[in-house]
């Protein structure tokens, strides 16, 4: 609860034409009526409202005449002197007002006052607050994907953000992409980084990732880390990220803000929230892929992935529309996968507490995972492995999947895993085992529902905080030769049916999907980098914050 502490100002200032009681603190902007009603009246404001500061968007002023309000653009003066009409002073405070299923508007309050001085005194106590906040940004770089989700990346932008940025003092340099992997390129050679205070990201998972791997390769390469290396710890960057949703499934912005809302998200810029995010590295025998923060998963989402590519035209339905099919399709894949569990860490996949604004999970792990990480070299990569720390499963799968977040998205709004947390420096292995059809819909189905997905025999899910994943035909030599015989004839099948798909038979290999794109290898070698980014967000907020909970007057 945030108390009201020192007051800096205090006036008897008029809202809608009733007298309140206003004050300001460094903390909380308050008005409270004087000498309320005793008769009940449903037209009548309620009796006191608060605003932290840090929630203030801005403040502008205004002119109020005879009851009708006049933008103050430097004209005021004159028609009031030319005009000698009554006029009196006001200003307008516009703030975060929160609204159902955690999101925020723009919600404004004009205080008029018969005294300009006084007017004006507000006004710049207020400004001075607000400047005096460093964590908001000043001056953003924004990259549109114009072809995400429904196309409406710009629009959505150019109507519901911008206004919004140009209202609190916020500068943009707006780049429209013109081509996949502009974004990244961009931020890898050419964006003037030192002159922004964060990063916008317009469209969806995919040109957030685009973003991510732009911001991360740029950042190491500016810090001598060689960004490929499997074994250096990476530096993390400094700029945060803000991610207006304007995508298929925004997964990254659900499950860190807690809904989809571009003015929501919009809102979290201009106050300058900070998430910090894990951030999950791809290499294949050495050689970097990509990186992940949200679903990596190898047969079902995988397919799924592959076979909407092709359905671009669809939009966001494509998924589902490809998830009926391969559901049908049912294809397992055999593996090995190998993972080193989370060790020292509060929390586990199944427990029913969740990340929210302020985990304290998080922090507890996020700093032993932190620390861990800047011992690796001499820790993790010698004696794990020989000290059989490792753990390994050979099977056939329907699906494996790691998620480094929920993945909550309109979809599933609990997620892929609902107790994962954003910046434990963990991610949450779950495998799916062959079953039939109708173990898998049930398994699917949960997502949807307040059911476990994991309390069923042939799913499991560990907390790990590296794995590896090595299909079945890419197994050693000797591992091969030991399930020849009893494979042999399946192993021609596949390869015959990887080459004619139509033939209706399993093929071998599945594809992973990576935040939504597809790798171009199977044999994977995962590791979490403990709060590698930070967005603009704050985490999914827990309850909404009630008037009542930051009122001083019910104190
Ligand atoms: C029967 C209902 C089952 C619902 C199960 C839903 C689980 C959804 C979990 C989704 C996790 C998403 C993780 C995020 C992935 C994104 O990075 C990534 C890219 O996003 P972008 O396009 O915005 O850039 N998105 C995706 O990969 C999309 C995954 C979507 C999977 C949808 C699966 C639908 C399954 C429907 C099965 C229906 C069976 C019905 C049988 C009669
Ligand atoms: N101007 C562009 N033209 C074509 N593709 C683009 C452009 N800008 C970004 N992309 C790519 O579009 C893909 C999908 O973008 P995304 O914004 O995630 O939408 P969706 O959620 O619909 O998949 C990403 O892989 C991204 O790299
Ligand atoms: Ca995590």
């Amino acid at each position: 609860m945030e108390r009201p502490g020192r007051l800096l100002l205090q006036s008897e200032l008029r809202v809608r034409n009733a007298a309140y009681d206003v004050s300001l603190s460094r903390s909380l902007l308050t008005w409270k009526r004087r000498a309320a009603s005793p008769v009940y009246h449903p037209f009548r404001p309620s009796v006191c409202h608060s605003v932290p500061v840090s929630e203030i968007i801005s403040v502008r002023e205004e002119e109020e005449e005879n009851g009708s309000r006049q933008r103050d653009d430097g004209s005021w003066k004159k028609i009031r002197e030319r005009e000698g009409k009554d006029c009196r002073q006001a200003f307008t405070v516009l703030y975060v007002e929160r609204c159902q299923q955690h999101r925020w508007r723009c919600a404004e309050v004009t205080f008029t006052c018969s005294d300009e001085t006084v007017c004006q005194h507000w006004v710049s106590s207020i400004r001075e607050q607000l400047a005096s906040n460093t964590s908001r940004p000043k001056h953003l770089l924004v990259y549109i994907n114009p072809y995400g989700g429904k196309h409406q990346g710009k629009r959505i932008y150019e109507q519901k953000v911008a206004p919004l940025f140009t209202q609190a003092g916020i500068s943009t340099s707006v780049i429209v992409t013109e081509y996949a992997n502009h974004a990244r390129d961009h931020l890898k050679m050419e964006a003037e980084l030192k002159k922004f205070d964060g990063v916008v990201c317009v469209g969806g998972d995919g040109m957030f990732s685009e973003i991510i791997h732009g911001l991360i390769w740029r950042t190491q390469i500016d810090c001598g880390v060689d960004p490929n290396s499997p074994e250096e710890a990476l530096s993390p960057c400094s700029l945060r990220i803000g991610i207006i949703p304007a995508g298929s499934t925004d997964c990254i912005c659900f499950a860190t803000v807690g809904t989809n809302d571009p003015v929501t998200s919009a809102l979290h810029i201009i106050v300058g929230d900070s998430q910090p995010l894990d951030v999950c590295s791809v290499h294949h025998n050495n050689m970097f892929l990509r990186y992940s923060v949200s679903l990596l998963g190898y047969g079902f989402y995988g397919d799924v992935l592959s076979d909407s590519e092709r359905k671009r035209w669809m939009g966001p339905a494509r998924y589902d529309f490809s998830g009926v099919k391969m559901f049908l399709t049912h294809h397992y894949y055999e593996g090995t996968v190998s993972y080193l569990p989370a060790r020292g860490i509060i929390g586990t996949p199944r427990d029913a507490t969740r990340c929210r604004s302020g985990c304290v999970i998080c922090q507890h792990n996020g700093q032993l995972n932190s620390e861990r990480s800047e011992k690796y070299e001499m820790d993790e990569a010698s004696d794990s492995e020989s000290s059989g720390e490792w753990r390994t499963i050979r099977g056939k799968f329907l699906a494996i999947n790691a998620a480094s977040m929920s993945c909550a998205c309109p979809r599933s709004p609990k997620g892929l895993s609902p107790a994962a947390h954003l910046a434990d420096g963990t991610t949450d292995l779950i495998l799916v085992r062959k079953c039939s059809r109708f173990n898998f819909l049930r398994h699917l189905l949960r997502h949807t529902s307040k059911d476990d997905q994991f309390d069923l025999t042939f799913v499991e899910v560990h907390r790990v905080r590296r794995f590896r994943f090595m299909p079945r035909h890419c197994q050693s030599d000797s591992d091969l030769e030991l399930d020849l015989h009893e494979n042999s004839k399946r192993q021609i099948f596949s390869q015959i049916c990887k080459d004619h798909p139509a033939c209706g038979c399993a093929p071998a290999y599945s594809s992973w999907n990576c935040d939504g794109e597809i790798l171009t290898h199977t044999a994977i070698d995962v590791r979490v980098h403990c709060q590698l980014i930070k967005l603009f967000a704050r985490g999914i907020e827990e309850l909404p914050v009630f008037e009542d909970l930051t009122n001083p007057c019910a104190i």
